[in-house]
C-alpha cells in the first residue's frame, strides 16, 4: 500500500468561492472566447486585451475567499499519512489561503509574471502591464505565469511520479474536457489505482465511485 492520495481539481472547487468556472452558462469563456484570451497567438495579437483579462481574473481571486472544500483538502493534506498531492487546473492560490501546504499549479498561477524572453518569474503585481520591463533582462515582455492553450502543462514529471505514488485518485469539480488533465483519471485507472469523483454533476468520465454535490458540501464529508 503506497497511499498517496492525488486528487485533481478544476473550476468547480472555488465556485463556491465566487470563481466563474469556464464552461457553465454564465462561465468565463462566454464573454471571452478561450482563443482570445488564453492562446499565446492570442497574445501576440492583442496583448492588452490578455492583460485585462488576467488583470480582471487576478483582481477576482484576491477578493474571493477559501470555501470549506479548499480547507478540507489542506487538512486532509496536513493530516494523512502518507503524500496527499493537490494538482490543481486553477490558476487562484485558494487552496494556499486554505491552507494547504503544497500546490502544484499545473495550468500555472496568477500570482506569478512570467518574462516570455529570457522566462525569469517574478510575483505579479495585481495589475499587469505589457510594458512592464522585466527585472532581469529589461525586454518589456511580461506575461502572465499561465499555460494556455497550446503550451506544454508544467510539472508533467512530479504528476506522473505522484500518480505512480498514490493509492487513490479523486476529481473534484472539473469538467474532464481540457487534455492531459482529462487523461489523469484513465492513466490513474491503468496503473489500478482506485478512482473518485466529487463533482456537482458526474462528469460522465469512468470512476469506481462518483458522489454528486456541492464541493463546499461533498469533500469536507469525503475527508472526514
Ligand atoms: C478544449 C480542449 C479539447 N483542448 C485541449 O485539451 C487542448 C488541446 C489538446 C491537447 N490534447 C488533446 C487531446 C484531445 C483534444 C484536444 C487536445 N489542450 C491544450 O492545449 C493543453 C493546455 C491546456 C491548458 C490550457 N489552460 C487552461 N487554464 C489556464 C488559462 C486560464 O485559466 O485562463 S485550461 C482551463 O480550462 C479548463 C476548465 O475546465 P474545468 O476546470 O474542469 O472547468 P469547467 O467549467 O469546464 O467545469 C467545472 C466543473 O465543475 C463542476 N462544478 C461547478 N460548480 C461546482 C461546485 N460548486 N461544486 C462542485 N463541482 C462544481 C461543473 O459541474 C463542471 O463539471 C481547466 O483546465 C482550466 O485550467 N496543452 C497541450 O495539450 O500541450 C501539448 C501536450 C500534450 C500532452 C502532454 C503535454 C503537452
Amino acid at each position: 500500500m503506497k497511499g498517496g492520495i492525488f486528487v485533481l481539481s478544476g473550476a468547480g472547487l472555488s465556485a463556491e468561492s465566487g470563481l466563474k468556472t469556464f464552461r457553465a452558462e454564465d462561465g468565463l469563456w462566454e464573454d471571452h472566447p478561450v482563443e482570445d484570451v488564453a492562446t499565446p497567438e492570442a497574445f501576440a495579437r492583442d496583448p492588452e486585451l490578455v492583460q485585462r483579462f488576467y488583470n480582471m481574473r487576478r483582481e477576482q481571486a484576491a477578493k474571493a475567499e477559501p470555501n470549506p472544500a479548499h480547507r478540507a483538502l489542506a487538512r486532509l493534506q496536513a493530516e494523512h499519512d502518507a503524500p496527499v498531492y493537490l494538482v490543481t487546473q486553477n490558476v487562484d492560490d485558494l487552496l494556499e489561503r486554505g491552507g494547504a501546504r503544497e500546490v502544484i499549479h499545473m495550468h500555472g498561477a496568477l500570482k506569478d509574471a512570467l518574462c516570455a524572453t529570457c522566462g525569469h518569474r517574478w510575483a505579479a503585481p495585481m495589475v499587469m502591464d505589457i510594458k512592464d520591463p522585466c527585472p532581469t533582462c529589461g525586454t518589456p515582455a511580461t506575461r502572465p505565469d499561465i499555460v494556455w492553450f497550446g503550451e506544454i502543462p508544467y510539472h508533467m514529471d512530479t504528476i506522473q511520479e505522484a500518480l505512480e505514488d498514490s493509492d487513490l485518485f479523486v476529481s473534484i469539480g472539473t469538467s474532464g474536457v481540457v487534455y492531459p488533465a482529462a487523461g489523469f483519471s484513465q492513466m490513474a485507472r491503468s496503473l489500478g489505482i482506485r478512482t473518485m469523483e466529487l463533482n456537482l454533476a458526474a462528469s460522465g468520465g469512468r470512476f469506481d465511485e462518483v458522489r454528486e454535490g456541492l464541493a463546499s458540501v461533498v469533500v469536507p464529508d469525503w475527508v472526514a
